[in-house]
């Protein structure tokens, strides 16, 4: 038996989702370069469930569907009120409630496309609302109802605030959803395969794909490199604070990819974003200090950033709360979820790898009355 630690390399489904090729990254053969300047998250939405862009008329029809379905539950709303809210990451109760909104679904258990493309609506619409009312909730302000006349990135940043966002804002929103649309088969979206090849529902899958999404060494890294830039504090700082945690071999959030090696090509827009917005806010400390730990960590380690290092300074600009950079990452990556879900569905096969064994010989049963005390 061979190990192949981590699955590196190793070759696990077929899909038309999304492709990672020579370092270039593509949504069902468009790059994402084309997709970030030119078009609407709603539109990418559309372009990784269909493998093709929409017409007019039939992205008016998914615009309309998402408004429609963004409402939530008045009992989930009440629930959050009932969680120890101090002590709860967004992230806990984004896949608390996304379980229960499933319990709310009266198709959660029908297994056949059309309804699950149904739920893959439903689920695209609420994701944002939960994340934007769990964030005003737990400071004590009342949820705010989404709106049908905005966009998805800009409904989303309204529900947050309860500001409308000028269009600087709004498009920054727009890329960095498209950006985190999907990515082949990265951890959260193998998990959610994985899951639904039981051929368990679509809300399992999505569950499953949130708690995988959280850790710090995939989605959770955006919220690290906050924590990191604060800690700095300043770019004076920089030097001294990634030299000591790279002689003490402590890994520098945002850097390093299982698949990119010459670099990731979402972190050049989200870089540039960073770039205007921090200046723009008047917090321009937060770019200088993220180039240079770039300039350290690509000097030193040969290891180029990832989507989740100059995420973290563009999100802090647009005044978001640290720890909801990663549910904002559930809110976009979602879409390629729901892609890669409805795919395995179609094709199905049990996921079911094998484990070498390492543990002991084997043994003979004893009774418990017989067994020594240690
Ligand atoms: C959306 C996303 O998920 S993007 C990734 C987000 N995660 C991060 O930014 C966390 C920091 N990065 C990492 O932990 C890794 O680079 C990963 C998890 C992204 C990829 O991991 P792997 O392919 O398994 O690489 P692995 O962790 O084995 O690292 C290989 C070598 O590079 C080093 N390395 C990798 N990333 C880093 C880093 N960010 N900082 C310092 N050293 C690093 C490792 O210490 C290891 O060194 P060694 O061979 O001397 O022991
Ligand atoms: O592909 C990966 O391993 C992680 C990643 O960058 C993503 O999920 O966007």
């Amino acid at each position: 038996m061979t190990v192949t630690r981590g699955l590196e390399g190793v070759v696990a489904t077929s899909s038309s989702v999304s492709s990672i090729i020579d370092d270039t990254l593509t949504y069902a053969g468009y790059n994402i370069d084309d997709l970030t300047e030119n078009a609407s998250f709603e539109e990418v939405v559309y372009l990784l469930w269909h493998r093709q862009l929409p017409t007019v008329s039939q992205l008016k029809e998914l615009k309309q569907q998402l408004a429609e379905n963004a409402e939530l539950p008045q009992a989930i709303l009440d629930q959050f009120k009932t969680y120890p809210i101090e002590k709860v990451h967004p992230m806990a109760a984004l896949r608390t409630a996304v379980s229960q909104l499933a319990l709310f679904d009266e198709e959660a258990d029908v297994m056949n496309r059309d309804a699950n493309y149904r739920k893959a609506i439903r689920l695209q619409a609420k994701l944002p609302t939960i994340v934007a009312s769990f964030a005003r909730i737990r400071k004590g302000l009342n949820p705010v109802a989404p709106r049908k006349d905005l966009s998805f990135a800009a409904n989303f940043l309204y529900m947050l605030s309860g500001k409308e966002p000028d269009a600087i804002a709004e498009e920054a929103m727009n890329k960095a959803l498209i950006l985190h649309a999907d990515h082949e088969l990265n951890a959260s979206t193998f998990t959610a395969r994985v899951c639904v090849a039981t051929l368990s529902d679509v809300y399992s899958g999505i569950t499953a794909a949130i708690g995988a999404l959280k850790g710090p060494l995939h989605g959770g890294a955006n919220e690290a490199v906050m924590k990191m830039l604060t800690e700095i504090g300043t770019p004076e700082n920089v030097e001294n604070y990634i030299r000591e945690k790279l002689v003490n071999k402590e890994k520098i959030m945002g850097f390093g990819h299982r698949v990119y090696r010459q670099g990731d090509p979402r972190a050049k827009h989200l870089k540039l974003m960073s770039q205007k917005l921090t200046k723009l806010t008047g917090q321009p400390e937060y770019y200088e200090m993220s180039i240079k730990i770039e300039d350290i960590v690509t000097g030193e380690k040969k290891l180029p950033p990832n989507v989740d290092f100059y995420s973290a300074s563009m999100y802090h600009s647009l005044g978001i709360d640290h720890d909801l950079f990663t549910p904002i990452f559930a809110v976009s990556r979602v879409s390629g979820w729901l892609a890669h879900i409805l795919e395995q569905y179609d094709n199905n096969r049990l996921i079911r790898p094998r484990a070498e064994y390492t543990g002991p010989g084997m043994q003979v049963y004893v009774p418990i009355e017989k067994r020594e005390e240690l």
